[in-house]
């Protein structure tokens, strides 16, 4: 079995109780309340701008020239995506970009810095597998929303942002990358790598679960 197909069957459960979060139901049905939704946008554009630049950290410790190039280029996306926010959606959803709106609350924070350590101290097997969940989780929800997307939901052109095909390839390639890394490294290691995906997992539906319930730090 492949590392990846482990990986999956690992965070099953946890997948369901992503599809079945309020946070997921609403979108799908257009009908999250827009505070919910302008908070997870505050949170995604600072989250993106780090996260970014995990990717780009990878890109600079990969030995291959080939993996460097393509997590060049997902560090780069994810600074696209980023702008994307800023320049259409914060406009669309009236997002208030002043700085104090814009603080990263602790969901955010925390997933940050995870993978930022994760990156900076674990072997790189391991911050690829931290990394995947943010790519193949979005791939899944989005399929998943597309799949049963009710006609005028106000949230579609965000959505199909993690729909379309060059996303599709691009989320393929990183888990190639995660499997060939599986395979030519250790047990131990590959032990390392699956709890990596499963934290970075859980960690994804802590930021969808703050963006639902406005979760800040306390005043
Ligand atoms: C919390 C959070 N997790 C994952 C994504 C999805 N995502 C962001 S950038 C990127 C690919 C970069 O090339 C992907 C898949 C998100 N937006 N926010």
């Amino acid at each position: 079995m492949r590392w990846s197909n482990q990986a999956w069957t690992n965070i099953a459960p946890l997948y369901d109780h992503i599809i079945a979060m309020p946070f997921i139901q609403e979108l799908k049905a257009g009908t999250l309340p827009l505070k919910k939704f302008q908070f997870y946008m505050q949170q995604d554009a600072r989250y993106l701008e780090h996260f970014g630049r995990v990717l780009a950290y990878i890109g600079s410790k990969s030995t291959e020239n080939d993996q460097a190039i393509q997590f060049f280029d997902f560090g780069k996306n994810a600074l696209i995506v980023e702008k994307a926010l800023h320049e259409t959606y914060f406009k669309q959803f009236k997002v208030v970009d002043a700085h104090e709106d814009s603080a990263i609350q602790p969901i955010c924070h925390h997933y940050i810095h995870f993978l930022k350590s994760t990156a900076a101290f674990e072997p790189i097997e391991v911050a690829v597998a931290a990394v995947l969940p943010c790519f193949w989780i979005y791939k899944e929800v989005g399929d998943y929303i597309v799949a049963k997307a009710q006609p005028n939901n106000p949230y579609q052109a965000w959505i199909d942002t993690y729909s379309g095909e060059d996303f599709a390839e691009g989320v393929k390639k990183a888990i190639a990358f995660a499997d060939k890394m599986a395979e030519n490294s250790t047990e131990d290691i590959r032990i390392q790598m699956w709890q990596a995906f499963e934290k970075a997992s859980q960690l994804e539906y802590q930021f969808w679960d703050a963006a639902y319930h406005t979760i800040r730090w306390k005043e």
